[in-house]
């Protein structure tokens, strides 16, 4: 089986090839630039995005929505992630903590699949921001997130170890698992 992954971003289609390599699916990627509102849910963002690509798009596909979520910055960047890297960045992210002693902060992904109808599959992980960047790998706030029970930052984990700790991994496995019941 095939599934088209829309995204302009490498990082999550590695992550998601990775999840369902050992599944026997593969992952195409597609680049198509959609519309991300400025909506209060990064569910809101992904039902918006399938609304506007159903009409140009033939086959089944899904899309990925994430941020991070810091709590004592009452969710900044949240919905606004993608903006925020781009913009301030990560040194910008430790310096808003500076000082801070709550560091308490989750990552979550909405992933929406479209065959027809819209599935809405998500996944929360909690964790906190680290005081610098560690490590080269994965992508984005990576190198600024420790997930909980741990003490390597995201970006120091190989995707398999991130996939199995991460929102990702964990929407990625309620999709798969409602793709096991329904395909
Ligand atoms: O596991 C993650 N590890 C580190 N950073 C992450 C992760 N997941 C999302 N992020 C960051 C990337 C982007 O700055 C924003 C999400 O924005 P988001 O619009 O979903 O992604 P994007 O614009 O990079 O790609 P897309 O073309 O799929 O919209 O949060
Ligand atoms: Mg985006």
């Amino acid at each position: 089986m095939k599934l088209f992954f829309i995204t302009s971003n490498p990082g999550k289609v590695r992550e998601a090839a990775k999840f369902f390599e050992p599944l026997k699916i593969e992952v195409i990627q597609l680049k198509r630039e959609y519309p991300e509102i400025q909506a209060d849910s990064l569910e809101e963002v992904v039902k918006f995005g399938i609304e506007w690509l159903k009409k140009e798009i033939d086959s089944p596909f899904f899309i990925e929505d994430s941020g991070l979520f810091i709590e004592s910055l009452n969710g900044f960047p949240g919905v606004y992630s993608s903006y925020v890297y781009k913009t301030i960045g990560l040194d910008g992210i430790l310096k808003l903590m500076e000082g801070i002693e709550d560091r308490k902060a989750y990552f979550k992904s909405v992933i929406g699949y479209y065959d027809g109808d819209v599935h809405i599959f998500s996944g929360v992980t909690w964790g906190r921001i680290a005081n610098e960047k560690r490590g080269e790998g994965g992508f984005g706030y990576d190198p600024i997130f420790i997930p909980e029970g741990s003490e390597k930052t995201f970006a120091e984990m190989t995707t398999e170890e991130k996939n199995s700790l991460s929102h990702r991994g964990k929407a990625l496995k309620a999709f798969f698992d409602w793709l096991k019941e329904n395909i």
